[in-house]
């Protein structure tokens, strides 16, 4: 979080950051703005030098002072027209103390050479340095000391100058350094206020894009939140297969669809055999394994467009699209299979999980999934009947028909597409045998 980086308890006498990491990043992230200031700066004092070549030679002629000036503004102005160049080439240029002040070095002994030769032109040399000193203060991208430093230069030279070579009377002598000073102090109290505000609105920059930052933060952990959350409130804690909720909306969904496009939609109803014997024998921990562990096999012969849920307990119910009870069975067998194919073993212990499906479809007329879930139920209930470990299915109403076009064993009001006539596997030895009743 950043602090009130433009607070006066912040900043040096200099209007700089104390800290001397946070003044490196305002510089860096002035530079190019810095860099463009200079430049102009340059060009135009480049310029100017030039252009009073003209009453150089108004007061001179072409005398040789003339084109002693002469020769000293075209140095003076190239070599400000080379820096600039230099500092389009490299921005960061424009931060470095060496060239700056050597340029203005040479400028201000410039400017300083044209007082003896022509010491009778008093205002415009008062007047020139006037402007110099502005400039070097509020043109020129310079650190305060340095900004001090050439500007004590001016006003010495200026004054050893004007006193060697064209004395003012002491009034005016007196006059002309009051407004120099004044000027100065003007300019010094301008530049550090500006430094100041321009630090203030870096501190605020920095605070902004801190609390952007949080936000951006805060926002992405409120969603991971949300996402938990909604995660949560969807899938079951134990087994990680939606919940039975979320089960009945999309497949409810499912059903709409179906309806829609006169597609066929199925349900199976999937239960655990022998569960209770599981728990009684080996612990509840066990059982929530094998609860686990038969429903990701279950999930694991299935595509991705079917929907399984936990119904409650040891029971499962999935939902398949385009599925009519053919494909139904055929799936609810293979499921059956992918639970039963090996044992699960842990800690010691090997389980023989199987599970009973009882399959129904959903008709075209009804407007929910129930009528259809209870049908499968009522066949799961028959498979549970008729020695589990099977798929039994009824198409429609109370009683329980043989399926179109599939070789099945026909047991008393049930049919059984397919099932395993083996001791249920589930059991362990001397396991009681469950009641569904
Ligand atoms: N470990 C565990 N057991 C559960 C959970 N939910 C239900 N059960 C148990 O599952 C058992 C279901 O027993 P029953 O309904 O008699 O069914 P079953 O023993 O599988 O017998 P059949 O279904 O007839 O083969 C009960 O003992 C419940 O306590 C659970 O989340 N974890």
């Amino acid at each position: 979080m950043a602090t009130n980086a433009g607070d006066s308890n912040d900043l040096n006498w200099r209007g700089e950051f104390r800290d001397a990491n946070r003044e490196a990043l305002f510089r860096r992230t002035m530079q190019a703005h810095d860099a463009c200031q200079l430049r102009h700066a340059l060009v135009i004092a480049a310029g100017l030098f030039l252009a009073f070549s003209l009453t150089d030679f108004s007061l001179l002629g072409s005398s040789p002072a003339f084109m002693v000036l002469l020769g000293m503004r075209a140095t003076v102005a190239t070599t400000l027209l080379l820096l600039a160049l230099w500092v389009w080439r490299r921005p960061s240029l424009a931060q470095a103390p060496l060239p700056i002040n050597l340029v203005c070095l040479l400028a201000v002994s410039g400017l300083l050479l044209t007082i003896p030769f022509r010491p009778e032109g008093t205002l415009t040399n008062l007047a020139s340095t006037v402007a110099a000193s502005m400039a070097l203060y509020l043109f020129v991208p310079n650190r305060l000391p340095w900004m001090l430093i050439s500007n004590a230069y001016l006003i010495g030279g200026f004054l050893i100058a004007m006193v060697i070579w064209s004395p003012l009377p002491g009034g005016v002598m007196v006059n002309s350094l009051m407004l120099l000073g004044f000027v100065n102090l003007l300019c010094w109290l301008t530049v550090s206020r500006i430094h100041r505000l321009q630090r203030a609105q870096f501190g605020s920059l920095l605070e902004e894009r801190s609390n952007n930052r949080l936000l951006k933060n805060e926002i992405e952990k409120r969603t991971q939140l949300e996402q938990g959350l909604r995660h949560m409130a969807r899938t079951d804690e134990l087994t990680g297969i939606t919940n039975r909720r979320r089960f009945f909306e999309l497949a409810e969904q499912e059903r709409r669809r179906a309806h829609r496009d006169g597609t066929p939609l199925s349900l199976c109803m999937v239960d655990i055999d022998y569960f209770k014997a599981i728990n009684d024998v080996h612990g509840h921990a066990i059982g929530d394994l094998a609860l686990t562990v038969v429903a990701a096999r279950c999930q694991s012969a299935l595509r991705e467009s079917d929907i399984i849920g936990r119904y409650g307990g040891e029971e499962f119910v999935i939902a398949l699209p385009l599925a009519n009870l053919i494909t139904a069975r055929e799936v609810a067998e293979r499921l059956r299979e992918a639970v039963s194919l090996r044992p699960l073993e842990v800690n010691g212990v090997t389980l023989d999980l199987t599970v009973t499906v009882g399959i129904s479809r959903v008709d075209d007329g009804e407007t929910s999934i129930d009528p259809g879930l209870l049908r499968a139920d009522r066949a799961l209930y028959a498979g549970k009947e008729g020695g589990r470990n099977c798929v039994v299915a009824t198409p429609h109403g109370p009683e329980l028909v043989l399926l179109e076009g599939v070789p099945a064993t026909l047991t008393p009001g049930a049919v059984r597409a397919t099932a395993s006539a083996a001791a249920p596997a589930a059991v362990p030895a001397g396991g009681p045998l469950p009641d569904r009743s």
